[in-house]
């Protein structure tokens, strides 16, 4: 199996005006293709910091992270950005939706950037709506969504232009306990039929459950995992 990214010791210290904070101290962790893997801890243990810095859009104080091979602290900030592109997907607790964009636009905006022809984006938004149960409702605005349908969009831009790794910031957090476990299903769906391989942040027991493998984190460093 080849490894999709890696974390090597991973430190992160915020140092603002006062005491400096070590959110994350010596995090490690290997992703190979096809894990779905879950990181759970109380609020402030250092999750979503650990995902900013996985995704490389945060930089570890110290240690190293790798996406596929390539030292991510080596590359300049334009390749490294393509190498994010075509790497990997953001699922973010708020969805990010873009507003004055339709569930179509908003799908489609990693191929637009990722310079995909026009028929192709249509092909691949079609398909993936279908898949995540959106089918039909291209043009509607997020405003005209459910919270659920609003994540369900939020997993399809992240899937869409088929990344390795895609990365979830406790992508259940707004939804009730139904849509939720519908949510994971999906994502279940999606990594045993489609190989694609998940990270999540989490406080969320279905989403633990659900996980292969569960990092618990206090204060910033593992305390345990459990493979399932
Ligand atoms: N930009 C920042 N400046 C200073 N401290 C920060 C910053 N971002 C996060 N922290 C601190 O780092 C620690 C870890 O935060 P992080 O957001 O990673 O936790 P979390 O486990 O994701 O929490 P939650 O479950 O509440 O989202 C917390 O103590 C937080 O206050």
């Amino acid at each position: 199996m080849s490894s999709v990214v890696k974390a090597e010791k991973i430190t992160k210290t915020y140092t603002g005006k006062g005491i400096p904070v070590t959110a994350v101290n010596e995090f490690s962790l290997e992703v190979q293709e096809g894990d779905f893997i879950a990181i759970a801890g109380p609020s402030g243990s250092g999750k979503t910091t650990i995902l900013n810095m996985i995704g490389t859009l945060d930089n570890p104080s110290s240690g190293k992270v790798f996406i596929g091979n390539e030292d991510a602290s080596t590359l300049p900030q334009k390749k490294l950005a393509e190498l994010r592109l075509q790497n990997i997907g953001f699922i973010f607790q708020s969805y990010n939706l873009i507003p004055v964009l339709t569930c179509q636009e908003n799908t489609e905006f990693v191929l637009l950037l990722q310079g995909v022809p026009a028929a192709e984006r249509q092909k691949r938004v079609n398909e993936i709506l279908e898949i995540v149960g959106l089918g039909g409702m291209n043009n509607r605005f997020p405003r005209e969504l459910s919270g659920g349908q609003q994540q369900r969009v939020a997993v399809a831009r992240a899937i869409v232009s088929k990344p390795k790794l895609v990365l979830a910031d406790e992508p259940t957090a707004n939804l009730d306990s139904k849509t939720g476990q519908a949510l994971i299903d999906l994502m279940l769906q999606l990594n045993k039929e489609h190989n694609v391989t998940f990270l999540f942040s989490t406080h969320d027991s279905m989403v633990m459950d659900a996980a292969k493998k569960l990092i618990r984190l206090k204060d910033g460093e593992i305390e345990k995992i459990e493979e399932h």
